[in-house]
Formats: C-alpha cells, sequence, structure tokens
C-alpha cells in the first residue's frame, strides 16, 4: 500500500462521523492520482498513530486547532487539523494538513532532538506566544506521563491548565511577570495531575525569539520534585525538631570535636558552667575539669575511639566559671561521618550534685538506720507487690540468711511450720484489711532457739502501689527472760497454791476451788462435798521414825488418795496431816460415801518405807453444801467437827456432819471453858490403877489416872477432856497438878505406912517438852517430902522420840533426880532399839492393844514377846497393860513378864479405895 508519508503536503479532507478519507488534495499531481485510491478509507489505517486521537478529532469544531506532532517509524507527521464544513455532504469534517518537516534520516539533526525531546525524564512543552493565551502546541511524553493527561488532552492548552486553587500565587505571579516580560524564569508551583493527585512542579520556561527579536514560543521544561520536596520538608521538620530539643533540653548537650574542642552546646550546658555560649565554643574540655580527671577523661576518649564505643556513660567533675566545682552525670557518643569514622562526641551533661547531695543524705540516713538497727537489733524489711521483700543489712545480720532480698514464700521457710502458716496469714490480712502486722515467730534452727518480732504496715506509694514496710527484732533474750519470768511465776504461783511436800493443792487453792465449787452448785442446783481427812497414825509414824520416813509416808498417802477421786475433784492438804476432798456435783449422798470408802481403803493399805512396813487408817468428817452451811469455813468447821467424832469413836470411819455433832462440839467447847473453871473448884480427882509384880505378885506401883468430876455432868473420862486439854494447852496446868496431887497422895500412903511401890503419873506432850518438867518434879518431890523412888513418870513412846536429843537430855535430868521411868503404850510407835539404848529409862508399858491380842493372834504374842525379851536385853523391867483375863496373866507370867495392870487386878480406884485395896490385896497375898 503505498504510504501517505512518502508524500508531502497533502490535505485529507475526515469524515469526522466515519473518520473515512473524504477528498485528499496533494501539491504533486502525480501522486494525486495514486492517493485518490485511499478515498473512503479509514483514516487510521492511512496513519494508525491517528488512533490516539480519535476522540480529540471527532469533537473538532469551527475554529478549533489541533496540532499533532506523530512520530511514525518512518518520518515525524507534522498535523494541523482544523475543522470545515462541507453543505453538501452534511456532516462535520476535519481538514487534516499533512506535512513531513525533514525527511526521516538516522544522521538528521531534527531527528535527534526531538529523540532527544522525547527520551527525556524532564516534561517538554513548546507554548506558541503569538497564539492567543500562549497554547501548548508540543509536549513530550514525559510531560504527558508527569501530568496524567494524554497528549491531544494538552495540545492547545495552556499550561494554567494544572494549577489548583491553593497554588502558590507569588510562584505564578513570577511565571506571569517573566512572560510578559519575555524572560527565562524557574519555580516550584504547585500543580495537579488529571486524577487530582498534587505535585510538586519544578517549572522552567525560555522564551524563544524570531529573527526579528519578536518571542514566538515558550519551552517549558517541568520535573516532578514532590519527592524531593518531601524528603526536605521532612529533612527540615527533623532539623527543627531537633533543634528545638537541643537547645531546650533540660541536660547540657555539648558537641566537641576530637582534639576535645567545643563546637557546640545548649544553653542548659552553658548556664550549668555559668558561661556564656560565646565563651564555651571553642574551649575545651580541660579547661572545665578538674586536672584529676583530665586523664580519666583522656581514657574514655581513647577507649571509645579504639572500640567504636558508640556510647558510654559515666560520672565525673566539671568546673563552673565561678572556679566552683560540681559532679555530672555524662553519656558521650560518637558522631560518626557517613564513612562510619569517628568525626566528633556529643555529650549529654547532667549536673547531679542535688542527686549526689540526696543520695548521701540517704546514705547518712541508711547508715544512721544502720547503725541505731544495729545497736537496738532492729532490723528494715519491705515486702512489695509481687511478695518481694528487701531486707537492711541489720535485717540480714538477724536473720543469717546473707541475702538481701528474698520472696514470701522463701522467707516462710525460716519459721517453724505453724508460725509460718501464721505469718502468712497476717500478711494477708495486713493487705486486705490493712491491719498493722505483730507477730513473734521461732525460727526453725533450734539450737539455740532464737525469736523474732516482727512489725509491718501497709504503705501506698505514689502509684497506688502496696507495700508492707516494718521492722525485724530478735527478741530471743526478751522472750528467754520473759518465758523465765513467766516459768518463774508460774513456779511461785504453783508453789502459792500448792503444798511443797506433796503437790498437793493446799488451804488457798482449796479456798479458791471450793469458791468456784459453791457459786456452781449454787447456780446448777447440785451439791457439794467437803471431807476432811485426818491419819490416825501419823503422829506415831512422824515422831517415831522421824520426819523423812513422815514426810514420804504422807507423799504416798496422798498420791494414793489422788487416784481414789476424780480428776475433776480437789484434794488438797491443809497441813500435817489433814487432808480434805472437795467433791462436785453431788445429787446422790451415796457417791459421796462410796468416796469415803474409797479413801479409806486406798490409805489403809500399808505403806513399805524402807524396813518399815507402815499401817494408817483415816478418819474422815463430812459436811455438805448447801445442808450444813453455805460459807467455806462454815463447812470445813463442820467436816472438822465430824472428824472429831469420828476420833472420838473409835477412829478409821467417815461420819456426815449432823446436828448432834454441833450439839456435841458446841458441849466440848463449853468444855473446855469448865475446864478453867474445874482446875480453880478443884474437880479435878485423881483414881489409881494398882499395878503389880508377876513374880511374886506384891503390889509395885499405881498409875494415877485422872477424872473430872463435872458439877453438872458427873464423872467425865480422860479420853473426853484429855485431848481437849492437850488441844488447848491446859494439860500443863492440870499435868501440874496431877504430879503434885500423885506426890501428896504417894508421900500420905507412905506415911500412912502403905507400901505400894511407886506412884506412876502419866505426863503429856506439851508438858514434857514446853514446861520445865525437871524443874516441876523436883518442886512436887520437895514440896511433899516425897522419896524420888516413889514417883514414876510414863511418857509415851511418841513424846519420847519427838525432838529425840532434847528427850535424852530431859530424861537424864529427870533420872538423875531419882525417879523412875517408863515408856507407856510402847509398841504403839516405831521406837528404834538405838533411841531406847539412849533413853535413861527403868521400864517399858505393853500397850493394852496388844496384851488384847496375845492370845488371839500370832501377831499380838510375838509383839509382847519380843517386847519382852527386848526390854530384858536392855535390863529394863516389863508391864503390861490392860490385862483383863487370867488366861492373859497366865501368859504374860510364863513369858516373864515382869509386871502387869488391868482390870483382872483392879480398875483404877478412888484415894480410900486404893487404901482399901491395899488392905484386902496384902491380906489376900
Ligand atoms: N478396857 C480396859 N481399860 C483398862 C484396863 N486397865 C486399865 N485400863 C484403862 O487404861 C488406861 C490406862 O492409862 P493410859 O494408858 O495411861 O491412858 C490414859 C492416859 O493416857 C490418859 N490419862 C489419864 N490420866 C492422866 C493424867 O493424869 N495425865 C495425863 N497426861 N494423861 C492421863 O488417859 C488415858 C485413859 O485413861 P483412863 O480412861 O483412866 O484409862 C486408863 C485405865 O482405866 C483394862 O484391863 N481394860
Amino acid at each position: 500500500m503505498p504510504y501517505y508519508a512518502q508524500v508531502d503536503n497533502i490535505s485529507l479532507v475526515v469524515d469526522t462521523k466515519a473518520f473515512a478519507v473524504v477528498s485528499i488534495a496533494c501539491k504533486e499531481h502525480s501522486l494525486q492520482k495514486c492517493l485518490n485510491a485511499f478515498l473512503d478509507q479509514s483514516v487510521f489505517e492511512l496513519i494508525p498513530e491517528l488512533s490516539d486521537y480519535k476522540k480529540e478529532l471527532s469533537s473538532i469544531h469551527s475554529n478549533d486547532y489541533c496540532h499533532l506532532i506523530l512520530e511514525t517509524p518512518i518520518c515525524t507527521l507534522v498535523i494541523n487539523a482544523n475543522a470545515v464544513h462541507c453543505p453538501e455532504l452534511n456532516t462535520p469534517l476535519a481538514l487534516l494538513h499533512l506535512t513531513v518537516p525533514e525527511p526521516k534520516t538516522d544522521c538528521s539533526f531534527i531527528y535527534l532532538l526531538s529523540r532527544a525531546l522525547e527520551s527525556a525524564h524532564h516534561g517538554i512543552t513548546i507554548a506558541d506566544a503569538r497564539l492567543p493565551d500562549c497554547p501548548i502546541i508540543y509536549c513530550n511524553q514525559a510531560f504527558s506521563r508527569l501530568t496524567g493527561y494524554s497528549i491531544p488532552e494538552i495540545l492547545g492548552k495552556n499550561c494554567r491548565f494544572l494549577q489548583g486553587s491553593d497554588t502558590d500565587q507569588r510562584g505564578t505571579q513570577l511565571l506571569r511577570i517573566a512572560i510578559s516580560e519575555a524572560k527565562e524564569c524557574k519555580t516550584v508551583l504547585r500543580n495537579y495531575k488529571k486524577n487530582g493527585e498534587m505535585f510538586w512542579n519544578e517549572l522552567t520556561i525560555s522564551p524563544v525569539f524570531d529573527g526579528h527579536g519578536n518571542i514566538t514560543h515558550f519551552v517549558g521544561i517541568q520535573y516532578d520534585i514532590t519527592d524531593q520536596m518531601l524528603v526536605e520538608g521532612a529533612l527540615k521538620e527533623s532539623e527543627k525538631r531537633y533543634r528545638t530539643l537541643f537547645e531546650t533540653n533540660v541536660d547540657g548537650i555539648a558537641y566537641y570535636d576530637l582534639s576535645g574542642k567545643c563546637l557546640d552546646a545548649n544553653e542548659t550546658y552553658c548556664s550549668m558552667l555559668g558561661y556564656s555560649w560565646e565563651e564555651v565554643i571553642d574551649m575545651n574540655s580541660d579547661d572545665i575539669t578538674p586536672p584529676y580527671w583530665q586523664k580519666f577523661d583522656q581514657r574514655i576518649r581513647e577507649s571509645q575511639l579504639d572500640n567504636i564505643l558508640h556510647c558510654q556513660e559515666y560520672e565525673k567533675e566539671l568546673i563552673k566559671k565561678n572556679h566552683t566545682i560540681f559532679p555530672v552525670n555524662i553519656r558521650q557518643c560518637l558522631h560518626l561521618n557517613q564513612h562510619g569514622r569517628p568525626i566528633a562526641f556529643w555529650l549529654l551533661v547532667r549536673d547531679i550534685s542535688r542527686q549526689k547531695e540526696t543520695m548521701e543524705k540517704l546514705e547518712h540516713s541508711r547508715q544512721l538506720l544502720d547503725e541505731t538497727g544495729k545497736l537496738a537489733k532492729v532490723g528494715g524489711w519491705e515486702m512489695l507487690d509481687d511478695q518481694t521483700i528487701f531486707f537492711t543489712h541489720e535485717a540480714v545480720k538477724i536473720l543469717g540468711t546473707g541475702s538481701e532480698q528474698t520472696d514470701l514464700e522463701e522467707f516462710r521457710q525460716l519459721f517453724i511450720h505453724e508460725q509460718s502458716l501464721l505469718f502468712r496469714k497476717s500478711v494477708e490480712i495486713a493487705y486486705e484489711a490493712g491491719e498493722p502486722l505483730d507477730i513473734t515467730l521461732q525460727m526453725v534452727r533450734n539450737d539455740p532457739k532464737q525469736y523474732l518480732r516482727i512489725q509491718g504496715h501497709i504503705k501506698v506509694n505514689e502509684e497506688g502501689k502496696k507495700a508492707l514496710v516494718g521492722a525485724i527484732q530478735d527478741i530471743t533474750e526478751t522472750k528467754v527472760t520473759q518465758d523465765k519470768l513467766l516459768e518463774h511465776e508460774s513456779h511461785l504461783k504453783y508453789l502459792a497454791h500448792h503444798d511443797a511436800l506433796t503437790g498437793l493443792p493446799n488451804r488457798l487453792l482449796y479456798n479458791d476451788r471450793a469458791a468456784h465449787a459453791i457459786a456452781r452448785a449454787e447456780r446448777e442446783g447440785h451439791k457439794v462435798a467437803v471431807l476432811l481427812l485426818d491419819l490416825d497414825r501419823f503422829k506415831v509414824i512422824n515422831d517415831s521414825l522421824g520426819h523423812d520416813i513422815g514426810d514420804r509416808f504422807l507423799k504416798s498417802i496422798a498420791s494414793r488418795a489422788s487416784m481414789a477421786i476424780r480428776d475433776s475433784d480437789t484434794f488438797a492438804r491443809l497441813g500435817g496431816d489433814e487432808f480434805v476432798v472437795l467433791l462436785e456435783g453431788i445429787d446422790d449422798t451415796q457417791d459421796v460415801i462410796n468416796v469415803a470408802q474409797k479413801l479409806q481403803s486406798a490409805i489403809s493399805q500399808p505403806i513399805q518405807l524402807e524396813s518399815h512396813n507402815l499401817h494408817s487408817s483415816a478418819s474422815i468428817g463430812i459436811a455438805m453444801y448447801p445442808d450444813d452451811g453455805e460459807r467455806i469455813d462454815e463447812l470445813l468447821r463442820c467436816a472438822d467437827a465430824a472428824m472429831y467424832r469420828v476420833k472420838a469413836q473409835g477412829k478409821n470411819s467417815f461420819q456426815f456432819y449432823t446436828k448432834e455433832i454441833n450439839n456435841r462440839a458446841v458441849e466440848l467447847l463449853v468444855l473446855e471453858n469448865d475446864m478453867h473453871k474445874a482446875i480453880k473448884d478443884q474437880d479435878f480427882i485423881l483414881y489409881y490403877q494398882p499395878q503389880i509384880s508377876l513374880k511374886d505378885l506384891s503390889i509395885v506401883g499405881v498409875e494415877s489416872l485422872i477424872r473430872w468430876h463435872h458439877p453438872k455432868k458427873g464423872m467425865i473420862p480422860p479420853a473426853d477432856f484429855i485431848p481437849l486439854a492437850e488441844e488447848s494447852g491446859m494439860i500443863i496446868e492440870i499435868g501440874e497438878w496431877v504430879l503434885m496431887e500423885s506426890c501428896r497422895q504417894a508421900k500420905e500412903w507412905l506415911d500412912k505406912g502403905y507400901h505400894f511401890g511407886r506412884i506412876a503419873v502419866n505426863l503429856s506432850a506439851k508438858q514434857f517438852h514446853r514446861s520445865n518438867i525437871t524443874q516441876q518434879v523436883k518442886a512436887a518431890l520437895e514440896s511433899h517430902q516425897l522419896p524420888p523412888e516413889h514417883l514414876e513418870l510414863e511418857i509415851t513412846e511418841s513424846i519420847a522420840i519427838e525432838n529425840i536429843d532434847v528427850t535424852i537430855e530431859t530424861l537424864k535430868e529427870l533420872k538423875s533426880l531419882g525417879i523412875h521411868l517408863s515408856i507407856d503404850d510402847f509398841g504403839t510407835g516405831y521406837s528404834s532399839l538405838s533411841y531406847l539404848k539412849r533413853f535413861s529409862i527403868d521400864k517399858l508399858k505393853i500397850d493394852k492393844s496388844f496384851v488384847d491380842d496375845i492370845l488371839i493372834d500370832d501377831g499380838g504374842a510375838a509383839i509382847a514377846t519380843s517386847t519382852i525379851a527386848l526390854a530384858h536385853q536392855m535390863g529394863l523391867k516389863v508391864i503390861a497393860e490392860g490385862v483383863e483375863t487370867s488366861d492373859q496373866c497366865a501368859f504374860l507370867q510364863s513369858h516373864q513378864c515382869d509386871e502387869a495392870q488391868g482390870y483382872h487386878i483392879s480398875r483404877p480406884l478412888n484415894s480410900s479405895d486404893t487404901q482399901t485395896f491395899f488392905d484386902q490385896y496384902n491380906k489376900q497375898h
């Protein structure tokens, strides 16, 4: 197909609806013919490059002008198009005038220029200054790409079409002036692409003049510098930001070169040193560094440079302009150039004078706290929210853990298990209820035991977090002392409330318990029983075998009796051999009887102490609350009266308090009064019981036995008033009278010619030990002129054994008077042979209880016979008392008992009857 481009200056009229070539006009007639062959063909078949301009071509109206430069593979085609009207065809037509400016060849300069323009990255436009509004008549592809518009959209327009409402008026003004003055101008404008996107357009326009100097065109070179603008903007922003940071930083910032010269510094740095910026600049770092820090400074710099350490932090001192030295914290960073080579140092300098001062004060306070803590042995601790615990030095020392930090669980392990649980609970309470913590804990290690007092309270810090803060104190010493004191106190309390010998409650504790028991019984409607217990033969055991045995005996009795009662009952020792049992919650008297029987059975069991087989029994008096009394003392008194009744009735029994007993007690009281009167009124008389020799049956003596001839009650036997007289001390007076009267009577009988041997007088314990008995005896003998060999004093075994050394002395003195001495009731005590030997006695009197038994059991006979043998071995005589039968008399006779006394021979007789007895007996024998 012949190519249109081979011809020049061709005009094509194109139907803009169908784009069919309507007519072709060509200057060269030779060509016209052949070109006519293309009539009615599509213009795009002839010039394919025109396809891009299809829209523009179809919209060309009259007076519209369109200028196109099309690059074809063969040539550059310049097309000027305008609208024409053809009335015959009645269709819009476009007149396309095609020219080929220059044949397209490789070496064509125009071609090269056009190639350069098209391959340029800058947008290039040419505007025709001769046409109105200076339309763009050329733009390259780069401009099309830059703006997003197609070339046909661009051509014919003024460059203003890229502007927006916010395009800088100053820039456009510059442009307008340059255009009006036909000058070159370079500016940057805010332009908009076809899609509305803004871009920064760096625009350079240059005017083109014709040969007459008239301006014909403007060439515009445009470049999108948006990215560059953004980077620059960001850079500026960053610079500004950092500058602000630099200028307004609270820390000093300085920039030093590698030689130590200051290149820049901020306001803070300058004022920190007291210099102006101008003074600081060019100053060397050594100028503001004390000499003793300069080497250090040097080393830091060198090590940073050698090792390319980007940043280093250290503390040093600086000198102010006013020469004061102050501490600073410095963060020194290397500034590297783009090749990574150090070129300077950045210094971030902070004045830490205050901080140091605070730290020093804190350290001082801490040291003070440590010192006082050490003195007071008080450590500090703090537990944070996460249960981490911190300790002071002293606390670490106290705990002995060696660590200043631990956690709650680990800390708890230091204490014994139950207490560690208690501690955790206390911590929880402190956190939850805000209650202060104060607890004493014993540490796990036991040797020696260690006790800590841990106190703490909740503290809330500025962030609202809770911490438990407090003190740890080693209170081992205090605790041990306290424990000892408590122990001591409780021991004292125990001693004050318990009997030292038996460990039983004493009277004080008994009174306390009795008061409680009475109060409880009153509330609950029960009864209380008070059992007063007296050991029947304790005195004898104690006196004869000594206090040691006596004490051991009491202990044994106490432990046995304790076992006979319930734990809830009280068994107390009131003193001596007197005990009391308090039974609570009693509803039935039978229960009390059961207890009394159990007690008696327990006590009556023989007790083996060393070689002694000891027997005892108890006399028990019982009083009941509320029947017999409502007060403690009242009840005890009643029990005591009942107990005396038991004693009076033969011991080893129990007795409930009754009205009659009370009457009896009253009676005894009256009796005691009467006794005083009886001495004055001479209501006492003596009876005499004869004693005979079992060898020749001759009378060898009489025993004086007192009787009370009461004006109202008649004859009262000694058993009814002697114990009372002993108790009240009146026995001394009575005994003195008996001694005198006996001597008087004896002398009278002697004077009357009666050979009765000796008159035997009973001495009571009090009379023997508490009065000057030797003087009394001497006085009685002398006052009645009785030869001493006619007087015999009977002292019981228990009297003799009591205070044995004194007894021996007293007996010696008495003996030296020339009188006879005998031991009464022999066998009932526990006299040891060695004692007997030391006593200056003449005779032993076998007690009636043994005489009673001599024919009944072997034991009684054995005691009697061995007493006789023993006495004879020691050169003593033996008399048996209470001999009631001839068989007893015969037995004693056959066992060489020296003398006898008893109803079998004679009952005690008054003075005149005694005389009659002498007369009759002497006649019979
Ligand atoms: N069942 C029975 N009894 C017999 C028999 N033979 C003598 N007796 C009683 O046994 C007691 C013997 O006196 P005792 O052992 O010294 O025991 C005396 C003595 O310890 C004391 N006593 C009597 N008179 C005095 C006195 O003047 N001074 C002192 N301190 N005590 C005296 O009173 C105790 C009792 O004296 P008594 O009632 O006079 O009782 C007397 C006497 O009456 C007998 O065969 N069968």
